[in-house]
Formats: C-alpha cells, sequence, structure tokens
C-alpha cells in the first residue's frame, strides 16, 4: 500500500455564530501518526468529522488536498471510542461488514478476514457474537474491521479511551505494528498515549482555537512507557494542555 498525505487548509467551524475554529492549516505526511490534543469542547472531534466528510450542522468549510492529488473520500477509514460492532452479526461478519453492503463477500475476502482476525490475537473467537467478547476484544475486532478497508488514511477519535489501561496500552503495540505505514490522525485525551504513537503532536487550544505542535519524544513509535523522554514529556503535556498558552518548548522544566 502506498502512503497517502494530506493536507487540510483554511478549516473553520462555527456553532450558532460562535467560531470554534476559523483558518486551520495543516499537512499530515505520508505515512506518519500525529496525535490531536485539546481540551473537552475544542473541536476535535468536529475536525475529524470535516475530514471525513460527516455531516456538520452548521457552518463548516475545509480544502482538503492529498499528496496525489486525487480525492481523499472513499480513501479514508473511521475507528471510534465506541467500537460500533453490530450486535446482530458474529465477529468475523462484523469484520465482513464493508464488503457485505457492497456485494456478498468472496471466499478470498472470507479468509484474509480470518486472517485479520488472527493479527488482532482473536482466531478463537470468530463465530462468537460481539456481546460476548470484552471491551478490549471489541475494540480488536473494530481494528481488524478497520484494517480490513485497507485504507491509507486513518482517523481515530479516542479508540483506546474506553478500555482499562493495561489493555490500552496492548492496543497501542497493535495498533502501532499493524496500521504502519499508513497516514493516522489520532484524537486523544491521554498525554502519554500520543506520546508513545506520535510522529508529532498538535494541541487545538483557543478561541477561536488554532493548532501548535509540541515536541515528541525521540525513537519510532510505539514507544516503551518508561523512557525518560516519554515521562519527562508527559508531565509538561499535562501543564501544557492545562495551561494553553504556555511555553511549548517540550523542555518539561
Ligand atoms: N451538532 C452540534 N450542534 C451544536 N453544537 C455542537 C454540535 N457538535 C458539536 N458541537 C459543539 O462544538 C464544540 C466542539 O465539539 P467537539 O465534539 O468537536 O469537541 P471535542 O474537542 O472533540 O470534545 P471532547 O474532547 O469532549 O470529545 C462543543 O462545544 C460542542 O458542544
Amino acid at each position: 500500500m502506498t502512503s497517502l498525505g494530506f493536507s487540510l487548509s483554511q478549516a473553520r467551524l462555527a456553532f450558532s455564530g460562535q467560531w470554534l475554529f476559523d483558518g486551520l492549516t495543516v499537512d499530515f505526511a505520508p505515512g506518519s501518526w500525529t496525535g490531536l490534543l485539546g481540551r473537552s469542547g475544542s473541536g476535535k472531534s468536529s475536525l475529524l468529522r470535516m475530514i471525513a466528510g460527516l455531516p456538520i450542522p452548521d457552518t463548516h468549510d475545509v480544502t482538503l488536498t492529498t499528496s496525489d492529488e486525487r480525492p481523499l473520500s472513499g480513501r479514508l477509514a473511521w475507528m471510534a471510542q465506541q467500537d460500533q460492532l453490530l450486535p446482530w452479526r458474529k465477529v468475523i461478519d462484523n469484520v465482513l461488514l464493508g464488503p457485505a453492503l457492497r456485494d456478498r463477500p468472496s471466499a478470498a475476502q472470507y479468509q484474509r478476514a480470518l486472517d485479520l482476525l488472527g493479527d488482532v490475537g482473536l482466531s478463537d473467537k470468530t463465530q462468537q457474537w460481539p456481546k460476548t467478547l470484552s471491551g478490549g476484544e471489541r475494540q480488536r475486532v473494530a481494528l481488524a474491521r478497520t484494517l480490513f478497508e485497507d485504507a491509507p488514511v486513518i482517523l481515530m477519535d479516542e479508540p483506546f479511551s474506553a478500555v482499562d489501561a493495561i489493555t490500552r496500552l496492548e492496543l497501542h503495540e497493535l495498533a502501532a505494528r499493524l496500521l504502519a505505514g499508513r497516514t493516522v490522525l489520532l484524537v486523544t485525551h491521554d498525554p502519554l498515549e500520543a506520546l508513545r504513537l506520535s510522529d508529532r503532536i498538535l494541541i487545538l487550544s483557543g478561541q477561536p482555537a488554532s493548532l501548535s505542535d509540541v515536541d515528541v519524544p525521540d525513537g519510532h513509535p510505539p514507544r516503551a512507557l518508561d523512557a525518560p523522554d516519554v515521562q519527562r514529556m508527559q508531565s509538561h503535556l499535562v501543564r501544557r494542555l492545562h495551561t494553553p498558552h504556555g511555553p511549548i518548548d517540550g523542555s518539561g522544566a
């Protein structure tokens, strides 16, 4: 799969005449992970919806361009906080949802879904109903379904926030490995998650909000939990989120 970069320019959004942001411009490098943080209500999910072309019931506008100059539409996948598994479809049939909506899945697609469920460690659960799985297992199914779509761009809206801390760390490792090479925009409230997984971290803050870069630790994601840089920058990032216009040098001082 060829990596795809994309840019958004002049993104603006208002609800009831109040500008959440106006004039956001940012590039997402091909194959990179960008962590997007910001206080609750700053507009992160709305920005993701705009990139995905999902309906927004008020004033909004964005210009999207891609590194191959073809439309982004149809080449992105979405992973949300809720796994959005259909309870009346077995695990394997949830992974096959995309092709099933388009046509009857082929034998090759069925095999691919099985392989992906193997990749996420669920070979023994393919014929189970979603309600029989744990939250972490359900998110693994959602990850397999996302992978099935084979999209070069993945939008993630707090995908790991509903699971316990240890399961979340495991899902980080899994997602980083299986989504390598894709361009990922990850909305998260968890500074540690952003620091472990991101090549770049952006904070959305202010009114109207703007985007600012913060430093990321050295080394390739997924970074070790106990890497000194990760720990040091975590406290800095929490402070930075708390005082959005504070220093952004990442020194952690
Ligand atoms: N459909 C809507 N109608 C009216 N206001 C909306 C709508 N969707 C979002 N908003 C408002 O826009 C603001 C930004 O919402 P959004 O969900 O994008 O923020 P967020 O940064 O993702 O928040 P959180 O971190 O809590 O998920 C909020 O104040 C929200 O109430």
